[in-house]
């Protein structure tokens, strides 16, 4: 894909859930391999925002458009990868091991029909591996904590190989140094595969390291982006009196 075609454009997109309004007029353009960390107070609407690029909301105004197509029209969503900030826990009982529930993220990319071959299985530990699970690849995953559960979800994205990534909150029940380690895999991997990323996180300084801006949801309206110098120290500064003291 070609790097500075646009990915990703939000055009004035607003949203309430029935009569509470959430976004307001929300412009948002991002290209085809960048990262962007979207930031913000807790219900400034972030999470929404992700469920709406993902299709699993539909904006009251404004247009969305995915790699250049209205997202009403968009019907490849296969390239879209996305992981909610919580997945539902699964109970102890299911089937699946850890590795099927990410090989089943080769064929939503895929199809059904198509065998799965050496290199998604390479894929599928790559993937394992920038989360830390590859020894419970055999494990039944109804068996795992619900932190454990969650990285095989976001492994499970990774593995499909998604031209736009969308995550929630990745690491929020990621201890301390899986949360370092993740991050720095995930940006080699995204490197790597071209691939374009929004990262909700409230952690400002743990992505910095990952993502190329900052957008800030800020009393619902996206107000303010921020570029990194080297260090990511003086933006991220700035962003965040700029959030909090709102
Ligand atoms: N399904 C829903 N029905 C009604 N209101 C909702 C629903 N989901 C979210 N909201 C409300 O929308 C607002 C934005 O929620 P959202 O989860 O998008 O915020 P957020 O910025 O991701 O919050 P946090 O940082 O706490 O995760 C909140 O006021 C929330 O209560």
């Amino acid at each position: 894909m070609k790097k500075n075609t646009i990915a990703l454009e939000l055009d004035k997109v607003s949203f309430s859930y029935g009569c509470h309004p959430v976004l307001k007029n929300i412009s948002l353009t991002v290209k085809c391999g960048e990262s962007v960390g979207i930031t913000g107070p807790n219900g400034s609407g972030k999470s929404t925002l992700l469920k709406l690029v993902a299709g699993l909301l539909k904006p009251d105004a404004g247009n969305i458009r995915i790699f250049g197509r209205d997202s009403k029209n968009f019907k490849e969503r296969g390239r879209i990868g996305y992981v909610a900030q919580k997945v539902s826990i699964i109970n102890s009982g299911f089937p699946s091991t850890v590795e099927e529930i990410v090989l089943s993220g080769r064929i939503a990319g895929r199809g059904l029909f198509r065998a799965l071959n050496r290199e998604d299985r390479m894929i599928v530990s790559e993937a394992l591996a920038v989360l830390g699970m590859e020894k419970y690849r055999r494990e039944a995953i109804g068996s795992l904590s619900g932190g454990q559960q969650q990285k095989v979800f976001i492994a499970r994205a990774l593995a499909s190989r998604p031209d736009l990534l969308l995550l929630d909150e990745p690491t929020a029940g990621m201890d301390p140094e899986s949360q370092a380690k993740f991050y720095s895999l995930l940006k080699e991997l995204i490197q790597k595969n071209a691939i374009t990323l929004l990262l909700v996180s409230h952690d400002l300084e743990a992505i910095s390291s990952v993502v190329d801006r900052q957008v800030c949801l800020d009393k619902h309206i996206c107000s303010c982006c921020y570029n990194f110098d080297e260090n990511g120290a003086f933006e991220y500064e700035t962003c965040r009196k700029r959030i909090w003291t709102a």
